[in-house]
């Protein structure tokens, strides 16, 4: 599903996410990308790559090895993120990521000090969006309100997953950003689930990107696939740079 061709809340042009470890390297490149309001996409691909590296570098989690253009327009005006990472205006990415991105990482990221009903309500406070009814309504929705006063070492990894969804639309980000939100969920709660991301986000006239497997639920929800090839150079002897590219998103017409 895309949106209606109004400005991008996402631009990116020339991208390039790298990383390393002893012998090898790995890299993906990024013609171009763009998320619109009202896009749902879906980032697809085999495992190892790419599709985390690729969801942390749009969160801003990760600095780009590289980006010709990467702008966000964030509630509070346009943002040069590639600008901000080279000239390291950390503050800057900070409120960033509080005010313009829900972010689902694939390890949940909850803090371990403080109850789950804390742990959603902490996005709001970063952004200062205070709104509790609506921490209590995805409480209900996610099946997790009766988990409100417990510490996240209580809770299952599934309910852990849940509760990082709920924190991450709790303050009414324009981009919600989930890697594999629906991993450690059984069938049933995983379709709950992404109904809520999708319902959620287009209602506000966000835009949802996820990096999923699951492709019923790609395909039950109308996202607009994108795919993350893989040119098998990875594991040369020599330790060359794995070349891989994020085909421009082609889901223009795609179904609504
Ligand atoms: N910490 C790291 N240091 C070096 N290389 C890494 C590191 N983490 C991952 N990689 C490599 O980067 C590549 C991309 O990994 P990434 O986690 O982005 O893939 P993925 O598509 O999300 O995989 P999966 O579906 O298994 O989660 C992989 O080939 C992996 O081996």
């Amino acid at each position: 599903m895309t949106g209606d061709g109004t400005t991008p809340l996402i631009a990116i042009e020339g991208l390039r996410a790298e990383r390393q470890d002893a012998d090898r390297r790995f890299r993906l490149t990024v013609p171009n990308f763009q998320l619109r309001p009202g896009d749902r996409v879906a980032v697809l691909g085999p495992s190892g790559s790419g599709k985390s590296t690729f969801i942390e570098t749009i969160a801003c989690a990760r600095a780009p090895a590289a980006a010709q253009a990467f702008l966000v327009n964030a509630p509070d005006g346009a943002v040069d993120v590639a600008g901000a990472w080279a000239d390291r205006r950390e503050p800057l990415l900070t409120r960033l990521r509080a005010r313009a991105f829900g972010y689902v990482q694939q390890t949940g990221g909850l803090l371990e000090f403080l109850s789950v009903r804390d742990n959603i309500a902490l996005s709001q406070r970063l952004a200062g969006r205070a709104d509790p009814d609506w921490i209590d309504r995805l409480g209900r929705e996610l099946g997790i309100d009766a988990l409100f006063r417990s510490p996240p070492a209580r809770l299952s990894g599934g309910q852990r997953q849940r509760v990082a969804i709920a924190r991450a639309l709790a303050h009414r980000p324009s981009v919600v950003i989930a890697d594999e939100p629906t991993a450690s969920l059984d069938r049933g709660i995983a379709r709950v689930v992404m109904g809520l991301l999708c319902r959620t986000t287009a209602e506000a006239g966000a835009a949802l990107l996820v990096a999923t497997h699951d492709l019923a639920l790609v395909e039950e929800f109308a996202f607009a696939p994108i795919g993350l090839t893989d040119d098998g150079s990875r594991d040369a002897p020599d330790g060359a740079l794995q070349a891989v590219t994020l085909s421009s998103p082609s889901h223009k017409g795609a179904a609504a």
